[in-house]
C-alpha cells in the first residue's frame, strides 16, 4: 500500500491573526486557542506580533499583551504542538529570540522581503545555535520571479534554514505563480518548501492546493482565516479538503471546526472576510498588514483607502515602509484639495 502524502501544518492564527485584531490578544484568549489547536493535534503553532517579535510600536500598533507572557502562556498550554515564533531582523533581534527559544519556543522563522535573504544570515545562525527548527521566510514573493526566489532560497538554506517559504503576503499570487515558483524551489534546494497564503483575491486554498501538488510540504493554515488583510487558508476548511484527497496533516478535523466555531469566532470584532481594501491589498500587490493602517490614514485625510493602496501598489512598497502610507495619502489629499 502506497504512503499517503504528509504536510505539515503551522497554525499561525496566534500571529497573522494579530494584525486581523489589532494586536489585542489576551493571556485567556491565546490560553484558549492554543489549547484547542494542541487538542486538534496541529503540530507548529506560531505565537508573536503580527510583525514578529518586538513588532510593538507605533509603526506597526501596539500590542495590548506583552508578547512574551503570550508565548509563554502557548507553551505551558501544549505538549503535542511545538510553539514557533516569527522574527524580521531589524524589528527584532536576537535578544528576542532567546528569549522567546529560554520560554519554550521550538521554531524561528526568520522573515525577509523576497529579494533581500541576505539579512537573515545572522539570525538563522542564531536560531540554529539555540536549537530551533529554522524557517526562511521570503516574503512578498509575488515580487520575485522564481529564478530569484530560488537564488534567496539557497542563500537562506546555505545559512542553516531546514525550511524555506514561499509567503504570499499580498494575497497577489496566481495558482499557476505558485506553481512555478515552489516547482523552481523543489528542483534547485535541497531542504522542505512551504507556503503562506493570503485570501485577498479568494485564492488562498487554490494556492495552497497548487504549493501542495509542486511538492510544498509545510503549510500555514489559520483558524477561521484569522490573519492580516482578508486572512489565510482556512485551517478547518485545509484539514478536510486534504483528508478528501488523501493527503494526511494528523489534524483532528471536527476539533478544528468546533475551535472555530466555539472559541474563535466570538472574538473576532469583524468577520474575515474579503472586503473592499483587502481585495485591492490582493489586485494591487500590497503587504496585507497595510490595511488597517490604510484605513486610518483614508479617515484621517477623507480619501478612498482603495486610492492609496492603489498607489502604494504602483510605488512596490514593501513591509517595513508603512510610514509611506500616511505620505501617499497626504500626497493625494493635495491633489483632490487642488483638482
Ligand atoms: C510580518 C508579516 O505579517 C509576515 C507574514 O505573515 C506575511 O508576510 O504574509
Ligand atoms: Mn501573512
Amino acid at each position: 500500500m502506497t504512503e499517503r502524502q504528509k504536510v505539515l501544518l503551522t497554525e499561525v492564527a496566534l500571529r497573522d491573526g494579530s494584525h486581523a485584531l489589532s494586536h489585542q490578544y489576551t493571556v485567556q484568549q491565546v490560553e484558549k486557542i492554543a489549547k484547542g489547536l494542541n487538542e486538534a493535534k496541529v503540530p507548529y503553532i506560531e505565537v508573536a506580533h503580527g510583525d514578529g517579535l518586538a513588532g510593538s510600536s507605533l509603526q506597526y500598533g501596539r500590542s495590548k499583551t506583552n508578547e512574551f507572557e503570550l508565548i509563554e502562556a502557548a507553551v505551558a498550554v501544549t505538549d503535542f504542538s511545538k510553539v514557533a515564533v516569527l522574527l524580521i531582523p531589524g524589528i527584532g533581534t536576537v535578544k528576542e529570540l532567546k528569549q522567546a527559544q529560554q520560554l519554550g519556543a521550538k521554531m524561528a522563522r526568520i522573515a525577509t522581503h523576497v529579494t533581500e535573504a541576505d539579512v537573515s544570515a545572522q539570525h538563522i545562525y542564531a536560531a540554529k545555535e539555540l536549537g530551533m527548527e529554522t524557517v526562511g521566510f521570503l516574503m512578498m514573493s509575488h515580487m520575485a520571479e522564481p529564478e530569484k526566489i530560488v537564488e534567496q532560497a539557497k542563500l537562506m538554506e546555505s545559512y542553516g534554514a531546514d525550511i524555506v517559504y514561499v509567503v504570499d503576503s499580498a494575497g497577489a499570487l496566481l495558482p499557476n505563480q505558485v506553481t512555478t515558483r515552489i516547482k523552481a524551489m523543489k528542483e534547485n534546494i535541497g531542504v522542505e518548501i512551504g507556503f503562506h497564503a493570503h485570501n485577498n483575491l479568494s485564492l488562498a486554498m487554490a494556492n495552497t492546493l497548487a504549493a501542495i501538488e509542486a511538492g510544498a510540504t509545510r503549510i500555514d493554515g489559520s483558524v477561521r482565516c484569522l490573519g492580516a488583510g482578508a486572512g489565510n487558508t482556512q485551517t478547518e476548511v485545509l484539514v478536510g479538503v486534504l483528508d478528501r484527497m488523501g493527503i494526511e496533516t494528523g489534524v483532528d478535523f471536527y476539533k478544528m471546526m468546533d475551535l472555530a466555531e466555539d472559541v474563535v469566532a466570538p472574538i473576532l470584532p469583524v468577520p474575515q472576510e474579503i472586503t473592499k481594501n483587502s481585495l485591492v491589498l490582493g489586485y494591487a500587490g500590497v503587504y496585507s498588514s497595510f490595511a488597517l493602517h490604510a484605513q486610518r490614514a483614508a479617515e484621517k485625510f477623507n480619501l478612498d483607502a482603495r486610492d492609496i493602496l492603489i498607489e502604494l501598489g504602483n510605488r512596490k512598497v514593501v513591509g517595513g515602509q508603512e510610514d509611506m502610507i500616511v505620505d501617499v495619502a497626504a500626497e493625494l489629499a493635495k491633489v483632490k484639495t487642488f483638482v
